[in-house]
């Protein structure tokens, strides 16, 4: 098989808080291969978000290493770490983050322009991208004026924009009602699987995992198939 897109070796977590010790991540194994669409469940407070960052380079481990592409991310400087996560991972979260002070299409050309790429090119790709979620109408408009659905489509297509190969996702459709959530959920699958990604996507909702291509479950700090 191929190299894996995203590998977790031996992640563990530990929070310290006063004189309590809290071991959220117990030495989890795991690794996703290029394509995959894999859900990621287990009870609120198990770790999910915690995992999540970990595999983003948003938060280092306590233990373990986090491979991406097959280097290790531990092993790397900041920067070069920050430049890693920039051109290989896009993250999802449940509330969309967008600046509201700029319209759709500068929060989509935004981390392009961090990365380097001209702003008359980031242009042209953030109005291609929110054409291709049905925003191409929008792409002036500014995040207070968009609705919940709309301004999630903006935040996938955002995490999209520097070509990632690797998707994170955290209760993507979590803030919307079960309709629209069922309508924004298919449209990032979509755009997933036309761009070849790789993603681990948190979710409570089993019809949703249901739809990726195998669930995994946090159990006791460590990763179980579900
Ligand atoms: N920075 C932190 N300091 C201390 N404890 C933390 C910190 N971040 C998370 N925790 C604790 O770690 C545990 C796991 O939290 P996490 O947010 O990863 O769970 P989750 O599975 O994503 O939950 P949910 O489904 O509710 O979003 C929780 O008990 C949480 O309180």
């Amino acid at each position: 098989m191929s190299e894996a897109s995203l590998k977790l070796d031996g992640i563990t977590r530990t929070f310290i808080q006063g004189a309590a010790k809290l071991d959220v991540l117990r030495g989890v194994d795991f690794e996703i291969h290029p394509g995959e669409i894999v859900a990621l469940v287990g009870p609120s407070g198990t770790g999910k978000s915690t995992l999540l960052h970990i595999a983003g380079l948003l938060e280092k481990p306590t233990k373990g290493r986090v491979l991406i592409g097959g280097q290790s991310a531990g092993d790397l400087s900041d920067s070069v770490r920050t430049r890693l996560r920039r051109e290989h991972l896009g993250f999802v979260y449940q509330s969309h983050h967008l600046l509201p002070e700029f319209s759709a299409a500068e929060n989509v050309m935004l981390p392009q322009m961090v990365a380097g790429v001209p702003k008359a090119a980031a242009h042209e790709r953030a109005l291609t991208l929110l054409a291709q979620v049905g925003l191409g109408e929008r792409a002036s408009h500014r995040p207070p004026k968009l609705s919940g659905g709309e301004q999630q489509r903006v935040a996938i297509v955002r995490a999209l924009a520097n070509r990632p190969k690797v998707l994170l996702a955290d209760e993507p459709t979590g803030n919307l009602d079960e309709r629209t959530a069922a309508l924004v959920f298919d449209e990032l699958l979509r755009l997933v699987r036309d761009f070849g990604l790789s993603a681990m996507i948190a979710t409570h909702n089993p019809a949703l995992a249901a739809r990726m291509d195998r669930t995994v479950a946090l159990h006791e700090g460590r990763l179980v198939p579900a």
